[in-house]
């Protein structure tokens, strides 16, 4: 762990147990310094209190993994665009982090911490306004739904279609938007299919109770409805110079993703043998596996493995993903792609470290929303 690292792990367990207070401070200093960032967030800020500075807290404790660092600030920095948030106001951001830092850091906040959380926060913010600097496409763009369907108790697939060409890779996610219900509040979904000619999107998504983003997304939206859709994000792009077979993991909607990426490999594959690990609770969950066994039987390269975790007699392969794909290694030589729940994906990846997967062989993104 590097002193910078240290500093900040060590100053941030002062103030964590005041989470929600230094949020609601943090917010209060930004408004009352620029009144006009007021109109960038929802009408109610329960839900997004903790967001924003929670992706800058998380953000800058992965201080120390600069590639990853480096390619998930420069996306947050495209996507911030959708805000139209200006220099200006990552500063003013910036000090009112600091002053709440201060603040409930108390008499035990030294200049060592002070300085370095402005250093780390110098250069997210740095990374963030050079990415979207790079950025091309338009800070967004409106997508009308054009269909909408339930599937089981609580998902719903929805298809959407850009007004302006979105240009995105498979495995990448972008956040949205739905003004009618829940203006100002974005959420990340990931994007579920390759890449296509009508430029068509699709979207999983699960209800998580009313009044959420998705909850309104899955229950009330219809087609003719419009969203908006800001810069895809994401690195769990296929390494198509890799010859390595490849295994695919996905728990619940995180399906998403990994379909975008059969889709893709469909477009190019011959050669590499991709087995496909998809879980849920039980067999109603599993909600698009007729679509996926279609694709495997046309396609001889691909094979899938249903699984059910809370299913008991459900027919074929119990238990959850991570005990699941350990059981079926060795899987020494393999390029692994991760998507679910951050305990799924956390689960998964002991397993394959006892397997003795090198990790640079494994690819997930573990998606924030704020
Ligand atoms: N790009 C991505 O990584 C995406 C991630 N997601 C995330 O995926 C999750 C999907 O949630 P649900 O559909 O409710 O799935 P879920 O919570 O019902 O889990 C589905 C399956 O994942 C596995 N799993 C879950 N927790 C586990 C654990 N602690 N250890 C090992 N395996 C575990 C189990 O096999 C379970 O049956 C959400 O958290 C969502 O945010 C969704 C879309 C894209």
């Amino acid at each position: 762990m590097s002193d910078l690292q240290r500093l900040l792990k060590e100053s941030w367990t002062l103030v964590e147990e005041d989470q929600d207070k230094l949020a609601g401070y943090f917010y209060a200093r930004i408004f009352l310094g620029r009144p006009e960032v007021r109109d960038l967030f929802p009408v109610t800020m329960d839900v997004q209190r903790a967001r924003l500075l929670g992706a800058i807290v998380s953000a800058i404790q992965t201080v120390d993994d600069p590639e990853r660092f480096d390619e998930y600030l420069r996306s947050l920095g495209r996507d911030h665009r959708k805000f139209q948030v200006v220099p200006e106001q990552y500063e003013v951001v910036g000090a009112a982090l600091l002053e709440a830092l201060r603040t409930f850091g108390r008499g035990d906040w030294t200049p060592e911490y002070d300085q370095a959380w402005r250093d780390a926060y110098d250069v997210i913010a740095r990374k963030m306004l050079a990415g979207a600097e790079a950025d091309t496409n338009p800070a967004f763009v409106h997508a009308e739904v054009v269909s909408h369907e339930r599937r089981g108790r609580d998902i719903g697939i929805m298809r959407v279609r850009p007004l302006q060409h979105l240009e995105f890779r498979p495995g990448q996610y972008v956040s949205l938007e739905c003004p009618k219900y829940q203006p100002r509040v974005w959420r990340t979904y990931s994007i579920a299919n390759a890449p296509r000619a009508d430029g068509t999107m699709d979207f999983h998504i699960r209800a998580l109770g009313a009044g959420w983003v998705s909850g309104a997304l899955v229950r009330r939206t219809l087609p003719g409805d419009m969203l908006r859709l800001a810069a895809p994000m994401g690195t769990m792009a296929v390494d198509r110079r890799s010859q390595r077979d490849i295994v695919l993991i996905a728990g619940g909607t995180g399906l998403a993703p990994i379909k975008a990426i059969i889709e893709e490999l469909a477009t190019f594959n011959r050669t590499r043998w991709v087995h496909v690990f998809y879980g849920a609770r039980d067999r109603d969950d599993l909600y698009d596996l007729p679509d996926l066994q279609r694709l495997a039987s046309v396609f001889p390269w691909l094979s899938l493995m249903p699984v059910c975790s809370h299913d008991s007699g459900w027919g074929g392969e119990e238990g959850l993903l991570s005990e699941v794909v350990r059981r079926y290694g060795p899987w020494q030589d393999h390029d692994f792609y991760l998507s679910g729940s951050p305990a799924m994906i956390r689960a998964t990846l002991r397993a394959l470290n006892e397997l003795q997967v090198p990790s640079m062989r494994v690819k997930y993104d573990a998606f924030a929303d704020y």
